[in-house]
């Protein structure tokens, strides 16, 4: 079974990816896969350099993720640039590792932890999924964590927040939605309820 786990911006979406691959699940990261298909020498890394000039390529030939960053999140066309570069990549990697992880263990629940399943317009790939789970929390509570856990400054927090899907376009394709506005037990344990839900659809214990 191919689970898509989607969600806003430090939503809590690797924390309930986390939980799901210690109850079982393979899971797959979006992120992970994007920093992979950028690595030097790849030809997404090459364009990169090519668009977006030599700024964003660090000394030591890797990519310059803080200086693109500052470019992309506050630029709708320079991200949507950067998007036609990376996501092709991203996708069909992401695809073999689905086919690699189901290939080993047929009965796998493999969840593609994937913050731009859809964009702003809903147009995505919800399709390609047997299940998609969204995590949901509040743009407040969203900014208070990108302020607090992970140094952004809050103009920055809003601008990457803004720079994705809103809420509602992700919770119109979801199948299971994920409240993680409250304390962090009370996230998983809906994440353990997901957990044996998935698995009495899929069949196999
Ligand atoms: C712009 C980059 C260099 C910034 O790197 P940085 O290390 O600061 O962030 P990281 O990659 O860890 O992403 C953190 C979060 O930012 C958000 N984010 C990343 N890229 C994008 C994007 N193109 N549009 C909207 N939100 C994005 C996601 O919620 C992601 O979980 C990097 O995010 C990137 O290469 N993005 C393009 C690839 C992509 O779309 N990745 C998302 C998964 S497919
Ligand atoms: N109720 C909660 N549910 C989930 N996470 C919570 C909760 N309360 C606090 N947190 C914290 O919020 C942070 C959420 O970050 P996490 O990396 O899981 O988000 P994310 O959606 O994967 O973000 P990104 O898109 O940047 O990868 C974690 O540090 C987590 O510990």
């Amino acid at each position: 079974m191919l689970v898509a786990l989607t969600g806003g911006i430090a939503s809590g979406k690797s924390t309930v990816a986390a939980r799901l691959a210690q109850l079982g699940a393979v899971v797959v990261d979006a992120d992970r896969v994007a920093r992979e298909v950028v690595e030097p020498g790849t030809p997404a890394l090459a364009r990169i350099a090519e668009e977006f000039g030599p700024g964003v390529i660090a000394d030591d030939g890797t990519l310059d993720r803080a200086a693109l960053g500052a470019i992309i999140f506050g630029d709708d066309e320079a991200r949507r640039l950067l998007n036609a570069i990376t996501h092709p990549a991203v996708g069909e990697r992401s695809r073999e590792l689905f086919a690699a992880a189901l290939a080993e263990e047929p009965d796998a629940v493999v969840v593609y932890d994937v913050p731009l399943l859809v964009n702003e317009r809903g147009e995505g790939r919800a399709d390609e999924f047997d299940r998609v789970v969204a995590v949901s929390a509040d743009e407040e509570t969203r900014v208070r964590r990108l302020v607090e856990l992970r140094g952004l400054d809050e103009a920055e927090a809003r601008r990457r927040i803004a720079a994705q899907a809103p809420e509602a376009a992700r919770l119109a394709i979801a199948d299971h939605v994920v409240d993680a506005n409250g304390t962090l037990e009370e996230t998983l344990a809906q994440v353990d309820a997901l957990w044996s839900s998935l698995r009495g659809v899929g069949g196999a214990a």
